[in-house]
């Protein structure tokens, strides 16, 4: 069986010839094929576990087929692609339970709790951080529950211009729906189509348009949340209130690690009438940064505004030899307006004044067109290079403005020295609040034959220079397993503590994604 590749068949196959020729440029290819034929290991559940599975949700809805736990193992980081390319499927789930509604999913946790199964929530399946891997010491064994069936507008309010959404629907699929009434969502992470609802929400995902529409979590107003202690209903009767601490943020970015999301209720918006995109040009990364943060904190901000440093700019212009020479074409922005075409004038007008006077220099349509054509492709191309021995991956850090240089530096030169020469090191910011920004960082290499193992060891020393610089661990890709050793630092010995007394009051038995978020 060929690995699971990043979405649609038909868009994914080989390195384009042109691309080929570009990254031969500056790295020697080598075929390096996927293992042919990757086996599941065989499920570990007893059988009156499955047996009494089938009980609660049905029959059919609960599969044990080597290509349902295969398609959900792990999630799609290059470390999780690299390990099932190499024939590695050793944490398989044993069952994939597709419940179909909220009642559904506490039953499956009550069954699960009394039985000691551990359950891994499922949505797209695209997480980055590890947090689809669960412990599996000490359960009867693992469930991959698979919130894909519940993917249905539950109600609108267009009063309140507020949508419940199941947690199954992926993001073309919840836009597709809210298109219908005229409105949408505006929430377009990269993943944008394959994750879903639900997962935003449990990662506190950020999207391409967060400049306008803000993060994931800040759209969502209401959560039911089916726990091993009951369900619990979170916001819903407000916009905001003072009914003490916000316990919906509890859950925003809890991972599956405190309950089953089953259902959000976000704000939503009408659809844009109209969308433009265009490319700047700056002196350097700092300059451009400098003027994000003048529109950040004027209020000035577009619906989209994205900004690649010398090396990212570099490759977008298809110039990977100008990588870290001299004469380089400078740094590309990209911003982009949405809404109604008063609106879009107006702003259009007021930023494109900002940035003139801060020293930008406009490029026209050209390079935001470009951009917004391509902008769900990186993670085709991922594969593809992957299939020519070149190692792609990312991380992603924030922290404030008057920090960001520093963290810059010291992420990039972590890099650097641990992957040695011939690295590529990219960057760019792409999510910008008044207060500060986050970073996201590309590495490309030749990779070789010990290609995962270097990986981990250079993301170890970024995630070390990220604390040291003190900045967070993640701005959007959340924790996983894969940060929950940097977590500490950052949140300390009280944060800690507080994650898992609500872990232990809401999951005693300690069922829901163990070993995912809590250090
Ligand atoms: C190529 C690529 C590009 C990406 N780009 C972005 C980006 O631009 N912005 C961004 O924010 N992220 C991005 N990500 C990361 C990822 O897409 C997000 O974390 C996304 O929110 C995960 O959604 P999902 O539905 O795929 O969740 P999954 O991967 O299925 O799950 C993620 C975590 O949430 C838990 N979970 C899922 N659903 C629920 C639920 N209903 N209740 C409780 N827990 C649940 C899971 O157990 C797991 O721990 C990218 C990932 C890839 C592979």
């Amino acid at each position: 069986m060929p690995p699971t590749r990043w979405g649609d068949p038909a868009h994914a196959g080989p390195l384009p010839e042109a691309v080929r020729d570009l990254v031969g440029l500056v790295f020697e290819l080598s075929d390096t094929p996927a293992a042919a034929d990757v086996a599941v290991p065989a499920p570990q559940l007893p059988a009156e576990l499955v047996t009494g599975l089938r009980a609660v949700v049905g029959e059919e809805h609960v599969v044990l087929d080597d290509a349902s736990r295969r398609q959900r193992t792990r999630g799609k980081s290059t470390p999780d692609l690299l390990r099932q390319r190499a024939g590695d499927l050793s944490d398989a789930p044993d069952v994939v339970v597709r419940p179909g509604d909220h009642d559904d999913v506490q039953a499956v946790l009550d069954y699960a709790q009394q039985h000691r199964i551990a359950v891994v929530p499922f949505g797209g399946g695209t997480a980055v951080t590890g947090g689809l891997v669960a412990e599996r010491e000490g359960f009867a064994g693992v469930i991959s529950l698979d919130l894909g069936r519940m993917r249905s507008l539950l109600a609108l309010d267009p009063v309140s211009s507020t949508a419940t959404l199941g947690p199954g629907l992926r993001g073309p699929e919840a836009e597709a729906l809210l298109a219908e009434h005229g409105l949408m969502l505006g929430h377009y992470p990269q993943s944008f189509e394959f994750a879903t609802i639900g997962g935003f929400a449990a990662t506190r995902s950020s999207g391409q348009s967060s400049a306008g529409y803000g993060r994931f979590d800040a759209m969502v107003v209401g959560l039911r949340v089916a726990t091993p202690q009951g369900e619990a209903r979170l916001g819903g009767t407000s916009p905001s209130n003072a009914s003490g601490p916000d316990l919906r943020e509890l859950f925003l970015g809890s991972e599956g690690a405190f309950g089953v999301i089953t259902e959000v209720t976000v704000r939503v918006r009408p659809r844009p009438a109209v969308k433009e995109y265009e490319g700047w040009q700056w002196s350097s990364f700092a300059a451009g940064a400098d003027a994000m943060r003048t529109l950040a904190q004027s209020d000035l901000l577009p619906t989209v505004i994205r900004l690649s440093d010398e090396n990212e700019t570099a490759i977008n212009l298809a110039r990977p030899d100008a990588i870290g020479g001299e004469g380089s074409g400078g740094c590309l922005m990209i911003v982009g307006y949405e809404g109604t075409p008063a609106a879009v004038a107006a702003k259009k007008a007021a930023v494109t004044t900002a940035l003139t006077g801060l020293g930008g220099t406009p490029l026209g349509a050209e390079p935001g067109e470009a951009w917004a054509a391509g902008r769900f492709n990186a993670p085709y191309l991922r594969d593809s290079l992957l299939d020519v021995g070149v190692l792609v991956e990312t991380l992603e850090t924030v922290t404030f403005w008057s920090n960001r240089e520093r963290l810059y530096a010291a992420v990039k030169s972590a890099l650097e020295e641990a992957l040695g020469e011939g690295t590529m090191v990219l960057c760019h910011i792409s999510h910008v609040y008044a207060t500060g920004c986050s970073l996201y960082f590309t590495i490309a290499e030749a990779g070789g034959e010990d290609r995962l193992e270097r990986w981990l060891k250079a993301k170890a020393a970024a995630n070390d220079a990220i604390v040291a610089a003190g900045a967070s661990i993640t701005h959007h890709h959340a924790v996983g397993t894969d940060h929950r050793g940097w977590l500490t630092p950052e949140i300390g010995e009280v944060g800690v503590a507080v994650l898992r007394a609500v872990k232990r009051e809401l999951d005693p038995a300690g069922i829901l994604n163990p070993g995912v978020l809590i250090p």
